[in-house]
């Protein structure tokens, strides 16, 4: 028994197999699993339904407070809702994606939504893995384990690219997703506040030649050998 319910931050860029390792090892480890970038979807889908001007940072500023966003930590059903309504399938559409870096680049939207995620991980009894790209940086900065995935742009944009396919009838092409992504990357790794990066203290691993199931060994590794060097309750 480790003296305090572990947390796992896991961060890094689109298509490096955070969300799907995440959800594995937290499954397989009986924890809680958080998606932080499913709440950023959550309230820049709240900007648009709502007319608000996403490239308008003091438009999305002034409004940040007002949207409810609750996420269900389970990892065999993670659910996210907005003001009640779920938005699990909604927040993945292209034009969720293509606003989501300008709404959370604004500093008012990433405090409420940071506030949000200390509480949801300072309340998980079973510990938890969060996964975004400050999360271990700024969100939980004193996590037990903190990891950096990492892969080649042309790896990850297939990997999108293979799953928009196999959800979303009349995807963008290969190229197209990988420009997108390329762009999304850039924007969350230059933006002023807690952008995309690796904490220095993060142990990073390059996924591009690894099966998921590879990753998500490596990962349980690595939290099991951080438990084995808690002290003891
Ligand atoms: N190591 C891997 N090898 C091949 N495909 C992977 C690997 N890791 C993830 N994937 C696939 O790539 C896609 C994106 O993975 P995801 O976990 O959503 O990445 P992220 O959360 O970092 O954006 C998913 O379809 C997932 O099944
Ligand atoms: N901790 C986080 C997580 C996501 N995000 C933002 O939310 C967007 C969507 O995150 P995501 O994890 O759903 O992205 P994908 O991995 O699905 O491409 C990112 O491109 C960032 O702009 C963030 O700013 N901070």
């Amino acid at each position: 028994m480790s003296a305090h319910p572990v947390i796992v931050a896991i961060d890094g860029p689109s298509g490096t197999g955070k969300s799907s390792t995440s959800k594995a090892v937290a499954a397989r480890l009986g924890m809680g699993y958080l998606d932080t970038g499913a709440q950023y979807r959550a309230i820049t889908w709240w900007m648009l339904s709502n007319g608000v001007d996403v490239n308008d940072p003091a438009a999305v500023a002034a409004v940040a407070g007002k949207p409810e966003i609750v996420s269900g930590t389970d990892p065999l059903a993670p659910t996210i809702t907005v003001d009640g309504t779920d938005v699990a399938g909604p927040i993945r559409t292209a034009e969720v994606t293509g606003a989501v870096s300008a709404v959370s680049a604004v500093p008012a939207v990433r405090t409420r939504i940071t506030e949000l995620q200390r509480g949801i991980a300072a309340g998980a009894p079973a510990g938890i893995v969060v996964e975004g790209r400050d999360i271990g940086t700024t969100v939980l900065p004193g996590a037990d384990v903190k990891i950096f995935l990492t892969a080649d742009p042309e790896a990850r944009a297939a990997r999108r690219s293979g799953e928009l396919r196999g959800t979303a009838p009349g995807a963008p092409d290969l190229a197209a997703t990988r420009e997108a992504l390329i762009k999304r990357d850039a924007a969350d790794s230059g933006r002023t506040t807690s952008p995309l990066a690796k904490a220095d203290d993060a142990t990073e691993l390059d996924t591009t030649e690894l099966t998921l199931e590879q990753v998500i060994s490596w990962v349980i590794g690595v939290v099991e050998d951080a438990g084995r060097k808690q002290p003891r309750s």
